[in-house]
């Protein structure tokens, strides 16, 4: 059986004049709804960030990441509740690791001097990253059909967004594991994926691997969408399997919400149409509570398989 492929989306139309009645636009409107319900992962090319600025972005990673470890653990976090800054998952050497960054100006930021140039990138393209997350929410609110501006409204404090740039050295014998299965905790996320295989997504129990293609970004749903649509989208899981011959660098950006946020079904797709929610309402940062007490009984890698589950509203008769 052939291995589906998820869908590829040209953002051109929303950077031309020239849309003429807005059909070139509704088209992707819809390419991309329908993509988000079906897998909850896309990718997309013509989207806005400079081409030059992503490879810039993921040499300066490859390097950063090639520095001796001395130099890298200079740039752990200033604390243990501070969130930006070098880490490895696991403690020991040859496991992946990643550089996680807050909005360019934070003062929780810790950069490393070398090499030249990398903060500014880096700064460079998470504001980019913030043009092109507004733009897909955009999309998704016309999607849903919900009143112009609605979702950057709701979901309008981008102070919380959050980078990392991660780095997976090759698979070994003993583990092939980049990233364990998981759902997104955000809203949408941007990855930007070098050369190297190894992104896959889940659908119908099945694995597919999101190729890298040049210039395009990787875009998936996480579980506050899924809420926020009344499981219209899904917030597909997905993994990263490392590579048996060569290290995997990307850059993956979250867009997420502020954690005194109320999260549950949108009326407009519920109560104002007569369907019933799928979800009780939470407070995002209790579901961020959950999420960290079920990572202290688990092992903490699979801290990210708690989803939004244990909101969900059984439509079972007892
Ligand atoms: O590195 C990647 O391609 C994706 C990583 C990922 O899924 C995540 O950081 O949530
Ligand atoms: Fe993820």
């Amino acid at each position: 059986m052939a291995i589906p492929s998820i869908p590829m989306v040209d953002f051109s139309c929303f950077f031309r004049k020239d849309d003429g009645n807005g059909i070139g636009k509704q088209k992707i409107i819809d390419e991309v709804g329908k993509a988000c319900s079906e897998y909850g992962f896309f990718q997309v090319v013509n989207h806005g960030v400079p081409l030059d600025l992503m490879n810039r972005a993921l040499e300066l990673s490859e390097t950063f990441f090639e520095l001796s470890m001395e130099e890298k653990l200079k740039c752990s976090p200033i604390s243990t509740l501070n969130p930006a800054g070098y880490g490895r998952m696991g403690s020991y050497i040859g496991n992946n690791e990643r550089l996680r960054m807050c909005a360019p100006g934070s003062s929780c930021n810790v950069f490393p001097c070398s090499p030249t140039g990398y903060r500014k990138t880096m700064e460079e393209i998470f504001k980019e990253f913030e043009k092109v997350s507004e733009l897909v929410e955009s999309i998704i609110n016309e999607f849903l059909g919900l009143p112009t501006g609605f979702l950057g409204q709701y979901n309008n404090e981008r102070t919380r967004d959050t980078m990392i740039a991660w780095h997976y050295p090759p698979a070994t014998d003993i583990t092939s594991n980049g990233r364990d299965e998981h759902q997104d905790s955000n809203c949408i996320t941007f990855v930007l994926q070098d050369d190297v295989v190894g992104l896959e997504v889940k659908k119908d129990k099945q694995w597919i691997p999101i190729p890298p293609v040049k210039g395009s970004l990787v875009v998936n749903i996480g579980v506050i969408l899924q809420v926020l649509s009344n499981k219209r989208f899904e917030a597909a899981r997905h993994r990263v399997v490392k590579h048996r011959g060569r290290s995997r660098n990307s850059i993956v950006f979250f867009n997420l919400l502020g954690t005194d946020k109320w999260v549950e079904p949108l009326p407009q797709l519920t109560r104002e149409i007569g369907e019933a929610p799928k979800y009780r309402g939470f407070v995002y940062k209790e579901f961020i509570e959950v999420r960290g007490k079920a990572a202290a009984v688990n092992p903490p890698s699979r801290e990210d398989l708690t989803g939004v589950d244990v909101y969900e509203i059984s439509t079972k008769e007892d």
